[in-house]
């Protein structure tokens, strides 16, 4: 037997912890210090809402397995992602059974409420460490915690642990290796524990605290100063629109010395492969589907990386579910809920984990309605096409201080953000659901952001990035080049050969339909592989276009060439298109899942699709009746 195989045989035999708390308590920092991997831990509740498994063994040597689960306030799941909890920790679900140790995690600044689920999860009758997380906090604050006492109280082992410093969970690992060995036990049924009354469980909790905690506040002086003033009614909201509108700023001016680098680095490229390769089909691949197509969009890692350390630093430092309370009101005017905030921001980056995050909402119309207009937030792979059509039509100006680009750019956020509420609103009118639910979020501490948190976070980023390039982009963009390329054009052409090719053939087939709203055949090759990955739409532009110059001249840059090409009538009219354009194909199949309907993909994908074209339409239209 190999070593991967000998550990493998030891992992699937070693016992089950389950990592248990109320959300925000620090779970997700444990398992990754833990096992030394990387899932997303930030400062708001509802961060993790799948359950993950991983493996480690401890210092004595003893190998455990560990799950990290959604946080839930109660065992009685009002949440898809509570329900997951629910179910893990009774034993519920198929393939799994119920854990053989169950870490409760506690917030230590924050007993009376995380208590009650403790006092929950002990009837349940599984051997229990308890973790008091965050005691550095605790300790800053002044809140002393006898955790003697409460072990004494509780009847179980109580440990102090802080998740985000290396060590910080040392206390834990002892006390798992003193349980051995660990014997399986079946947990009570979850019917059976709901037997105490919320009054007593409440009772209880007092008696507790007041035994084992001196000068218990859950107060923090810091955190209630700057809420006076970032929840202020008027200042509040102000402060969010200039933070939103200084990041999209910040996308294009800091972007620009990186991503000219970038660019110039694949011109380089292209040009030597040019100069120092014969002409042929090799020569062709290389330069206009390779670094013509790839090149071109990873010349858009700098502004992806700039977005992602915003809103990193938001997730990480507790603004998030202010913003959320800040927007309550104004989402109820369209009948969504505060809660909806946290997954819309999400699909910011993508609509996939956005569309996800939707689970954390109890009221399933309201969950629907968010899934249904999360794509209309404008993803991440959305912004390499944004930028280069603004990058070719909009001059690098200043307008009353501001970069034009960037100001346009907010623009189309704005459009989408705008959009999605009118659709929102729509949705509820049709649907006839009035119940509006008070927004019941909790409000954690500010802290300032962990850096190495943010360092790492930006490089699963820019990895996920360069995969998406390397695998998804590359070969979408090969096939592309090929289905460009071929069959040649006759002897009496009188367009670029790629007019006579597959793609040109279909792209003229499409333009049938394109044509009323601007988009010429070249477009319309880019938009089909743009389906799969949005950024490739550029890519395709790039390659397309490098295969229909005529000259001697290769371009590879794209910027000048759109802008002799395109009018500004179509420029804006592809502008529109993205704002609304039909999802990707894995969006719709994540949106079937978490429904668990195909319809609502479908209606999805149509009324994008039909949003899409009315807005390129009119904008279209408009702009060329104004002479652009
Ligand atoms: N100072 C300090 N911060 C901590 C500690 N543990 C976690 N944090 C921070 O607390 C926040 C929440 O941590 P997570 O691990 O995401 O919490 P979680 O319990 O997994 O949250 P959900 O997935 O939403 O249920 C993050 O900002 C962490 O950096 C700790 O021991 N000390
Ligand atoms: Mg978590």
């Amino acid at each position: 037997m190999g070593v991967t195989e000998k550990v493998a045989q030891a992992v699937a035999h070693a016992p089950m912890i389950a990592l248990l708390g109320n959300p925000n308590c620090g779970k997700t920092a444990l398992f990754n210090r833990l096992t030394g991997s990387r899932q997303k831990v930030a400062n708001y509740a509802g961060v993790t809402i799948e359950r993950k498994e991983g493996h480690f063994t401890s210092p004595q040597g003893h190998p455990y397995r560990v799950l990290d689960l959604p946080g839930a306030y109660s065992l009685s799941a009002h949440t898809p992602d509570e329900a997951i909890t629910r179910d893990v920790v009774g034993g519920l679900r198929a393939n799994d059974g119920s854990p053989d140790v169950v870490v409760c995690v506690v917030d230590a600044t924050n007993l009376r409420l995380n208590l009650r689920l403790v006092l929950e999860i002990q009837r349940l009758g599984l051997p229990m460490v308890l973790c008091l997380n965050m005691v550095d906090v605790a300790k800053k604050r002044g809140i002393e915690i006898d955790t003697a006492k409460l072990a004494q109280e509780l009847h179980m082992t109580v440990v102090e642990t802080v998740a985000v410093q290396s060590g910080g969970e040392k206390g834990l690992l002892r006390a798992l290796d003193e349980m051995w060995p660990i014997v399986p036990v079946k947990p009570q049924p979850l019917a059976a524990i709901d037997t105490v009354s919320v009054e007593d469980t409440q009772r209880e909790v007092r008696r507790i605290l007041a035994a084992v905690t001196k000068n218990y506040h859950n107060t923090d002086e810091l955190t209630e100063k700057i809420d006076n003033v970032v929840l202020h009614p008027v200042v509040g909201p102000v402060i969010l629109a200039v933070l939103m509108f200084l990041i999209f700023q910040a996308v294009f001016t800091w972007a620009a010395v990186p991503m000219d680098m970038i660019s110039a680095g694949v011109e380089g490229v292209g040009q030597m492969l040019s100069t120092h390769m014969a002409e042929g089909v090799l020569r062709s691949l290389l330069v206009e589907g390779i670094i013509g197509g790839v090149g071109m969009v990873l010349v858009f890692l700098p502004q992806i990386l700039i977005l992602f350390f915003f809103i990193l630093i938001l997730e990480d430092c507790g603004y998030l579910p202010r913003a959320a309370f800040l927007l309550d009101r104004l989402m109820g005017g369209v009948g969504l809920s505060g809660r909806a905030f946290i997954p819309l921001l999400s699909s910011f980056a993508c609509a996939i984990p956005g569309v996800m995050a939707a689970r954390t909402i109890q009221n399933p119309r309201d969950r629907l309605v968010t899934i249904m207009i999360a794509p209309l937030m404008t993803c991440s792979a959305r912004l390499p096409v944004y930028a280069l059509v603004i990058a070719a039509f909009i001059p690098e100006r200043e307008v009353w201080g501001v970069s034009l680009q960037g100001l346009i750019l907010f623009c189309l956020y704005f459009a989408g953000i705008i959009s999605a509420m009118g659709v929102a609103w729509f949705m509820k009118r049709t649907t006839g659901s009035k119940a509006k639910q008070a927004l019941m979020m909790e409000l954690p501490s500010y802290h300032f952001p962990n850096l190495r948190n943010l360092a790492i976070g930006l490089w699963e980023r820019a990895k996920i990035f360069l995969m998406r390039v390397g695998t998804l982009i590359l070969t979408l963009m090969v096939l592309l080049w090929a289905l460009s390329s071929f069959p040649g054009a006759p002897a009496n052409a009188t367009h670029p050969p790629i007019y006579y090719s597959i793609a040109g053939m279909l792209g003229r087939a499409l333009e049938v339909i394109f044509a009323p709203i601007g988009f010429g055949w070249e477009i319309c090759i880019a938009l089909v592989p743009g389906m799969a990955a949005r950024e490739v739409a550029v890519g395709a532009l790039g390659t397309v276009y490098a295969l229909s110059q005529t000259g001697d001249e290769l371009a590879t840059s794209l910027t000048p060439v759109l802008a002799s090409s395109w009018s500004l009538a179509t420029a804006l009219s592809l502008l529109a298109w993205y704002v609304f354009a039909p999802q990707c194909l894995s969006t719709l199949s994540v949106v079937r899942r978490e429904t668990g309907h195909a319809r609502y993909a479908f209606m999805m994908a149509g009324y994008m699709f039909a949003l899409a074209y009315a807005a390129s339409f009119i904008t279209y239209h408009v702009a060329r009746s104004l002479g652009a």
